[in-house]
């Protein structure tokens, strides 16, 4: 299977393209030298894709972080020169000869995450996030129409069987949802939004909003995404900083999600997604916290850099703060487990409060 020579040619544009970028500061561009060009751009996957449909969001949006997607599993080990540097330079310097450790979600150790923030001083609320992808099907640009039904059909039908009275929820697709309701919701910080350029130009959208869909319980505090970025993404947050109590309920929520339908996972990569800056636990660990003093210092970002944390703003990722409320998360989730991972983010905030105290 050749790849054809009108997407070589966009491959090489894309390339040039990057290079003339000066402010572009993406992992893609570091990571996409011309000799990885020629080494990937004749190369295929066994579903079609090609090393376009890995960097076309990135050369599209020059502002991205990271800047590439995995149209489909193969992608990680098929354009390993790119991907490989990218994923170790992302996730704490996970070398290629390093796997994934076995799943540790903190079963039994959540009590070793008490509330950060007793007072309600500084933390606004806490979430825990991570992603699943069914087996068996590839990511958004792989996808058909009938792929995205039948598998909204799949989880739906996972969703109905959650009978822990806590987790009980219904299932709200994005088809049909009133604009009011879906606005509503994204204001609240519960569900994803709409039209995403970087999810867009890595045709992540196609079809929408078939497919696509929230499910929540009562309290909106276990929420499960569907089919947006990654096919599910299975999230625990309340108000304040009780991470403990969080991640309890998420870990509560996965067991039942995953004791139904299985989900890919890679021997060395863990859990498959389709930006490699989740991949691993897929673990993301946030609060929204205020911290006025030293947030305002010019070093503030280097000190969150130091206790491996993000920060984003308060509509998430490519959003600014407001009000002086940050979203601050750990940063890596590939080799190191899942509570690890949390920990991270415990750690470093519990720091950064003590920090702020004595400002
Ligand atoms: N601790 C938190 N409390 C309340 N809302 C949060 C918290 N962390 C994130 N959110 C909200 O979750 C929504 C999704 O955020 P965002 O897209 O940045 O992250 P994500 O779901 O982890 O996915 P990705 O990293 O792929 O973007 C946003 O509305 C964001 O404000």
């Amino acid at each position: 299977m050749s790849v054809d020579p009108a997407i070589v040619a966009k491959i090489d544009e894309g390339y040039a393209k990057l290079q003339g970028a000066k402010d572009c500061h993406s992992l893609l561009k570091k990571y996409l030298t011309k000799e990885v060009v020629d080494n990937c751009k004749n190369k295929k996957t066994k579903l079609g894709a090609s090393l376009l449909d890995v960097i076309q969001s990135g050369v599209a949006n020059l502002d991205s972080g990271v800047g590439v997607y995995a149209p489909d599993a193969e992608a990680y080990t098929l354009f390993k020169p790119l991907f490989d540097p990218l994923i170790q330079d992302y996730h704490n310097g996970f070398a290629p000869n390093q796997k994934q450790p076995a799943t540790d979600l903190g079963e039994g150790k959540t009590h070793l995450l008490p509330d950060l923030d007793p007072e309600g001083k500084y933390i606004n609320s806490t979430r825990v996030r991570c992603g699943r992808s069914l087996e068996g099907y590839p990511f958004n640009p792989c996808l058909t129409e009938a792929n995205y039904l039948e598998m909204e059909k799949k989880v739906k039908s996972i969703f109905t069987n959650i009978k822990d009275e806590e987790l009980q929820g219904t299932y709200y697709p994005l088809d049909g949802m009133t604009k009011e309701v879906q606005s509503q919701l994204i204001a609240d910080h519960f569900l994803f939004k709409e039209g995403d350029r970087f999810l867009q130009t890595a045709n992540a959208c196609r079809y929408w909003p078939k497919g696509r869909g929230i499910y929540h319980n009562k309290n909106k505090t276990f929420l499960v995404w569907v089919n947006e970025e990654d096919h599910l993404r299975i999230i625990s947050m309340q108000n304040g900083g009780n991470v403990g109590q969080v991640l309890e309920r998420l870990i509560k929520g996965v067991k039942i999600v995953q004791s139904q339908v299985p989900f890919s996972r890679d021997e060395r990569l863990g859990w498959l997604t389709f930006c490699p800056s989740n991949l691993g636990t897929t673990v993301r660990a946030s609060v929204h916290i205020r911290l006025p003093k030293i947030s305002a210092k010019p070093d503030f970002k280097k000190i969150c850099d130091g206790l491996k944390l993000q920060i984003r703003g308060i509509h998430g990722e490519h959003s600014e703060s407001v009000g002086g409320v940050y979203d601050i998360s750990n940063k890596a989730r590939l080799g190191l487990t899942e509570f690890e991972a949390v920990k991270q983010m415990y750690d470093g905030i519990k720091h950064l409060i003590e920090l702020e105290k004595k400002a």
